[in-house]
């Protein structure tokens, strides 16, 4: 699914009029119908409104919606915010209809209103068309509506007002809604997390924007979907065996962090790798062997945490190496990693303490191979790439690093942003606070790197794997609810998603 900005929002709009028999106040007649729909749906039409709204076509639409309410019987009432000279054609049109079917629920805001108990405050005050921060009289209602956040639900239709569509909003003025309703794609401003607070639960309500518009024009950022999943997973072959589908060498655990091992090993071979093999710590060699029977083993020398890895020879019988899950950052790692990356070229998946290990050894991060996948967390990615001002500016350093290291880099998260060395950028919509459990992103590491193994290509099991994570911990959650819940769950339910990738699904 493409994320459009701000621009092609609005060009999306144009096509639509022009190459359909719709015109433009038909088109906010339509997306101000799905906002009343919605209300209606969610049982909020029992309750009064207050409906603020701006002088541009987010305004416009909030006069609709306020017809519409009435026309419902519903209390409905819209305080407009006089900040321009003029008001957009198709504000003015609604205007005029709500003055001549509604006129006493019209009203110029000089103060803001009392509202009456459970009123439904409705965010119609500026759209995608913000162009500088809300000050003056529309701060001021801004902060009015934000200090009624406890007492009253409040909507905000398209965007919350003040917030920018497609850059970094921090340090300007916001309304913080409990929805917000949203025409026809999702925007970038709802996957960051700085706006986690300002735009509550989003809803995509579709207008029939048209179809050939947006799949034609290229958006910067994508999020994955079924769809885009089932065309890049591999079915198996009936002849198949278990060596087509790869030898994983999985490097995890350290005395005390044995489960991270355990969950990672279990979790690459649920997601169907051929052969596994776990090189662990001497401490590690009984619960290893007693929790995950399939996984062959290797133990160090040490008896607490790892310090040898394979030789050149040794290494050569691997498809691809998963490292970091568990594996502590002790000295020895450190030194035993370096060796490993002056002989071992092929792509690998790094994860947790192999990445605290290269973000305080640069030399050793230089040598990692081109193509390998790097899973930081948000605090694993700051050591390694440095602290940013806001979530925008972080998306930038991940698509940068990326692109110059030649690495697929994901950004674990709500929304995890994947970028790959040829700069494209992805987001996974899949997954959900369930999975906010320790060993999460164990399974994802185990996951991944049993993708690597099987063939796919380091692009495609980065995406693939983060979906099907994301999804088999939302089969996980829908089974066992997201407190209960935990990250062993989410490979126990590997089965259901893959069934879910089959074409014919
Ligand atoms: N046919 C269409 O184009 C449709 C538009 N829709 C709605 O239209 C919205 C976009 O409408 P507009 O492009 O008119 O944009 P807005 O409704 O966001 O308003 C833009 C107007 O506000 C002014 N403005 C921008 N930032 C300001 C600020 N900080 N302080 C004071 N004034 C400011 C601008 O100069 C402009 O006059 C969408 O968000 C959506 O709600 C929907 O009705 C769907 C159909
Ligand atoms: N609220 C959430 N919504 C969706 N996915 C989540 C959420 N919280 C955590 N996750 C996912 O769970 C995983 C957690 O990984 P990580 O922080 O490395 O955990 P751990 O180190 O405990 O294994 C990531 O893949 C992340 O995307
Ligand atoms: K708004």
């Amino acid at each position: 699914m493409k994320i459009f900005t701000a621009l092609q929002i609005r060009e999306a709009d144009a096509y639509t009029i022009k190459h359909t028999p719709i015109s433009s106040l038909a088109l906010m007649e339509k997306a101000a119908l799905a906002c009343t729909d919605w209300l209606a749906e969610q049982h909020f039409t029992k309750y009064p409104f207050a409906v603020f709204c701006g002088m541009g076509n987010n305004g416009g639409d909030g006069l609709a919606i306020t017809r519409m309410l009435r026309n419902m019987g519903c209390d409905a009432h819209a305080y407009i915010i006089p900040h321009s000279q003029q008001a957009s054609e198709d504000h003015q049109a609604n205007y005029k209809s709500l003055q001549r079917y509604y006129p006493e629920s019209l009203h110029t805001l000089q103060t803001f209103p009392q509202l009456a108990k459970d009123t439904v405050i409705i965010d119609a005050i500026l759209g995608t068309g913000l162009n500088r921060p809300a000050e003056g009289l529309i701060a001021d209602t801004i902060s009015r509506i934000n200090s009624c956040y406890e007492q009253h639900t409040i909507i905000a239709i398209d965007i919350p007002s003040g917030l920018l569509t497609d850059t970094s909003s921090v340090n300007q003025p916001s309304v913080q809604a409990h929805h917000t309703l949203s025409f026809e794609l999702p925007k970038l401003a709802f996957l960051l997390p700085e706006n986690a607070v300002r735009i509550g639960e989003v809803h995509i309500l579709p207008i029939g924007l048209h179809p050939d518009y947006i799949a034609r024009t290229p958006a910067k950022f994508n999020i994955t979907d079924g769809a885009m999943m089932r065309d890049l997973y591999k079915p198996r072959k009936p002849f198949s065996h278990k060596g087509t589908f790869g030898h994983v060498l999985l490097i995890a655990g350290s005395y005390g962090k044995m489960g991270a091992a355990i969950l990672s090993a279990k979790s690459c071979l649920q997601a169907g790798v051929g052969l596994l093999t776990c090189h662990i710590p001497k401490c590690g060699y009984d619960i290893m062997q007693i929790s995950v029977p399939a996984a062959m083993c290797i133990t160090d020398e040490q008896f607490d945490h790892s310090s040898s890895f394979p030789s050149e020879e040794e290494a050569k019988k691997y498809k691809t190496i998963g490292i970091g899950p568990g594996l502590g950052t002790a000295a020895g790692s450190i030194w035993a990693l370096d060796k490993l990356l002056d002989h071992y070229r092929q792509p690998m998946v790094i994860d947790a303490d192999a990445l605290n290990l290269l973000s305080t050894n640069p030399k050793t991060f230089a040598k990692v191979p081109e193509n390998s996948i790097l899973t930081p967390h948000p605090k694993e990615f700051e050591r390694l790439f440095g602290k940013t001002d806001n979530d925008i500016a972080r998306l930038e350093l991940l698509s940068q690093k990326a692109v110059e290291r030649r690495l697929c880099i994901l950004l674990k998260g709500r929304y995890t942003a994947m970028a790959s060395p040829d700069g494209e950028l992805y987001f996974n919509a899949t997954g959900n606070p369930g999975m906010a459990t320790g060993g999460s992103g164990d399974v994802l590491t185990g996951i991944i790197t049993s993708l690597v193994a099987q063939g796919y290509s380091s692009r495609d099991a980065m995406l693939l794997g983060v979906y099907i994570h994301g999804l088999a911990g939302d089969f996980a959650a829908a089974a066992l609810s997201q407190e209960a819940m935990t990250a062993e769950d989410i490979p126990a339910y590997l089965g259901r998603t893959f069934l879910t990738l089959h074409k014919n699904q």
